[in-house]
């Protein structure tokens, strides 16, 4: 019965008494095992676009854990590279991509129809996910947010402070504006192209959110955030949200009101009791531990997690961290945080 999922109960806005619990980057190098299965797949692209080894490391961290969601394996740079852009990943540096500085580099791209045609192992995987997890896991797909990932399309490649993506957002706004429909039109395809193929929620990657301020943060973090939610729940009722404007700082407060979306994911930098009072108000929230406890563990990893299990425990919540867990976390930490929150909520 996915309706009693506990994961989704949180994002119908129940209140629970032990939190669901998950972990952003839950699939990654800190696990030897998802070691392993990379270095079979060869490359990390290889890995995204090979179902039964991206459905692998996707279940690697429930068959350990047994964490209440399960978040498809995949990348938010496959959708830049479905609409055409060359994408490669350099080992110890990150992503790079084909850039966007002008109108002949947008208009090379390709249409958002096309990008099925790139993505369609990635929706094989959801439906071999759908199949594959316990009944009570829940089963996460995603994207980037336009502005994210349009940051990576405009500088082909990830940048401190997102200023080649500025610079074209105030430099040649028309062309600016184009890419980012497009970019928001992929986004609502591939996303319903994965709660087709099985995702029970989505959530939206916006990373690097918090380098929009005022009147640009409405414009390019909460508006397409808004349109996304608006299209997926008219062609799929329901279907719930997951926003992550991370560093939005105090624009978290109204964001899900804005936005649409059930649920808002918090970075580490806000407080819990201030998010307690303007976030969870509109509805569920997650996230907000510091991902550097699962590399330091011991008696803070202990001591926060009970803050934060303790500051939503009066509305509705999601466990999670702040942002991704890092290749140098200890799986034992991850384990401490995992059975602190089962059993230690109470205490
Ligand atoms: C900005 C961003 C990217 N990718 C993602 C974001 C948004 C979230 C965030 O802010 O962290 C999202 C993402 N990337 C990955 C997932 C899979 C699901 C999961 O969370 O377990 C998800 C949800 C796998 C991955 N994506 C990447 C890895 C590491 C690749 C490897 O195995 O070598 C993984 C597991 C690579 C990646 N992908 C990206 C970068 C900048 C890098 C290089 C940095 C790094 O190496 O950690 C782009």
């Amino acid at each position: 019965m996915s309706k009693d999922k506990k994961l989704l109960r949180s994002l119908r806005g129940e209140v629970q008494e032990v939190p669901p619990i998950w972990m952003m980057r839950q699939a990654g190098r800190y696990l030897p095992e998802y070691r392993a299965t990379r270095a079979k797949a060869g490359d990390f692209l290889k890995l995204c676009y090979t179902p039964d080894l991206a459905a692998e490391v996707t279940l690697q961290p429930i068959r350990r854990y047994g964490f209440d969601a399960a978040i498809l394996f995949a990348d938010i740079l496959l959708v830049p590279q479905a609409l055409g852009a060359d994408l490669w990943f350099v080992q110890g540096e990150g992503p790079r991509l084909s850039t966007i500085a002008e109108q002949s580099d947008f208009d090379a791209l390709k249409p958002v129809d096309a990008i099925h045609d790139t993505l369609a192992p990635v929706y094989e995987t959801v439906r071999l996910l759908a199949r594959e997890l316990p009944e009570d896991t829940a089963l996460i797909g995603f994207a980037g947010a336009p502005w994210t990932v349009a940051t990576y399309m405009i500088a082909g490649r990830g940048t401190p402070a997102q200023e080649p993506a500025h610079a074209l957002r105030q430099g040649n706004p028309a062309l600016f504006d184009t890419l980012i429909a497009r970019i928001t039109e992929a986004t609502i395809e591939y996303l319903s192209a994965q709660i087709e193929a099985g995702a029970e929620v989505v959530k939206l990657f916006d990373s690097w959110a918090g380098s929009l301020k005022g009147a640009a943060f409405d414009k390019y973090a909460m508006e397409p955030a808004r349109v996304i939610t608006e299209a997926l729940k008219a062609r799929h009722p329901g279907i719930p949200v997951i926003g992550f404007p991370r560093g939005a700082g105090e624009k978290y407060a109204g964001f899900a009101k804005a936005s649409g979306v059930d649920c808002v994911a918090l970075d580490q930098s806000v407080d819990a009791g201030w998010a307690a009072a303007h976030v969870q108000i509109d509805g569920c929230v997650q996230g907000n531990l510091a991902p550097g406890h699962m590399v330091t563990g011991g008696q803070a990893l202990i001591d926060e997690t009970r803050r934060i299990v303790r500051a939503f425990s009066k509305g509705p919540h999601i466990f999670n961290l702040g942002h991704g867990i890092t290749p140098e976390a200890d799986p034992e930490n991850v384990r401490l945080m995992v059975d602190t929150v089962r059993e230690g909520a109470r205490g």
